[in-house]
């Protein structure tokens, strides 16, 4: 980490696409792998940009946009997520499918990368209008997706509805069934059990090792969680199962803190009502800034929102010990270094978030079977595969006295390079 010294006085670079060809750059020059493979992780292989019309409630006709990256399929078929975001960019998702790679590669899912978004608020639409974009987006990027080749699944504010639109679509198109065209789908259609918990799952699976590795127990150990959706809120069901207090959550609107721990069960019913929010919670009290959540003092932060939150502004104020990356990207290079410097545990993104396309690769190979797992199996697969790639990084970067996030990637790097070396490809 100490050869990176990106610390500047300059302004910082938060484009994703950047800051993730920075990091291939700084595990691969550890590595010592040739310019010609990191020219090669450096880009997406394929990109596409796709515009749509939908019809809306009111009659009219409204154009979407929309991007589906594929990284390298060196090892197999894409995998990632669909977002459904205003803030959608062409790099995010760029970026968004390279970390997809070097996830898949870390814990040795037989993927390659790929991510696509849709720029749109789905707060905004009614159920009809999401349908129709979801299946107007499926359709524009059919000829790119399919089980062999690229399979996408949720990602921020998609659901397994809207997985299971999609994987309608696509089935009609071909004029088969075709449920391993996408992942995170309700059961009926051949999801997996343990699918909408695996992302948070994993990362507690992450989060027990890493507690272990610093002496520390799970029971009372204090937890802060930026976004509570799929991601942060079943996380802060599984920590709070585990002993551990959540003190502090927000969402979009805002962040509520209550040291003591929050009522869980009373701010799931507040996120749950049309007419009510978070901040209505008459146990806790709301953070004047949503983004102070951060510097709280607590055991465990997990940031699972969204990307570059961890920033060379902040910090400096994180005390947490440990940093667990459900979200990805939250957390740019030079923040990186800062929180190295001081001590803290970050687990990267592309392991802590890892289990969702684990249980994802599980669904798929369940499709392919036709044959279906039962939930303790998928869970008991999820911990071994979780625990062991968490001891490879951990032992990985003890060794180059390096973090763990350039030790995830050195392990990626090296798995992707030799399959495109047996590919020919370098
Ligand atoms: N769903 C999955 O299987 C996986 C998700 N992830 C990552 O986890 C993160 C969260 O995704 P999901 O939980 O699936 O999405 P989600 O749509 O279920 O939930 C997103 C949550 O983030 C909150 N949020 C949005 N903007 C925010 C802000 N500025 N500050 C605080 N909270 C904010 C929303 O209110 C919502 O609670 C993303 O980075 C995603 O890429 C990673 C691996 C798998
Ligand atoms: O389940 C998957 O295939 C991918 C989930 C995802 O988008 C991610 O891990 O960021």
């Amino acid at each position: 980490m100490s050869e990176m010294n990106l610390i500047s006085n300059e302004q910082e670079n938060l484009n994703p696409y950047e800051i993730v060809q920075t990091q291939i750059d700084h595990a691969g020059e550890l590595l010592g792998v040739s310019k010609d493979v990191l020219d090669i992780l450096k880009k997406p292989k394929r990109v596409l940009y796709v515009s749509f019309p939908v019809k809306m409630d009111d009659g009219s006709t409204r154009v979407f946009e929309g991007y589906r990256s594929q990284h390298n399929d060196a090892i197999g078929p894409t995998k990632g997520g669909i977002r459904f975001h205003p803030e959608v960019t062409m790099d995010e998702v760029k970026a968004l499918s390279m970390w997809m790679s070097f996830k898949c590669c870390v814990v040795n899912v037989p993927y390659g990368g790929g991510k696509g978004g849709v720029i749109c608020d789905p707060h905004e639409f009614s159920e009809g209008e999401i349908e129709r974009i979801s299946r107007g987006f499926m359709e524009a990027i059919a000829d790119i997706v399919g089980p062999e080749r690229d399979i996408p699944a949720p990602d921020v504010y998609t659901t397994p509805q809207i997985m299971g639109w999609m994987m309608d679509t696509f089935s009609r198109m071909k004029g088969q069934f075709s449920p391993g065209v996408i992942t995170g789908k309700p059961l009926i259609l051949g999801g997996s059990k343990g699918r909408n918990e695996a992302t948070a799952r994993g990362c507690v699976f992450a989060i027990e090792e890493a507690m272990k590795t610093l002496n520390k127990p799970m029971e009372g150990a204090t937890v802060a969680i930026q976004g509570f959706g799929n991601a942060g809120r079943i996380l802060a069901d599984l920590l709070a199962a585990q002993g551990c207090k959540i003190v502090a959550v927000s969402d979009s609107t805002c962040a509520i803190y209550q040291p003591e721990g929050l009522n869980l069960r009373q701010v799931e019913h507040l996120k749950d009502e049309e007419t009510a929010s978070i901040q209505d919670d008459p146990d806790s009290h709301v953070l004047d800034r949503p983004e102070d959540l951060l510097g709280l003092e607590v055991d465990i932060l997990v940031p699972a929102a969204l990307e570059n939150v961890i920033t060379l502004k902040n910090a400096n104020n994180i005390k947490a010990n440990i940093v667990a990356e459900a979200a990805n990207g939250p957390t740019t290079p030079q923040a990186d270094e800062i929180l190295f410097k001081k001590g803290i545990l970050v687990l990267p993104d592309i392991l802590a978030n890892a289990g969702g396309v684990i249980v994802s690769y599980f669904e798929w190979v369940q499709n392919l079977m036709n044959y279906y797992w039962s939930e303790e199996e998928v869970n008991g697969k999820l911990r071994e595969q979780m625990v062991r790639s968490y001891h490879e990084v951990h032992t990985l970067a003890k060794q180059h006295q390096t973090d763990l996030r350039t030790a995830a990637y050195m392990i990626s790097i090296q798995r992707i390079t030799a399959a495109m070396e047996a590919r020919g490809w370098v």
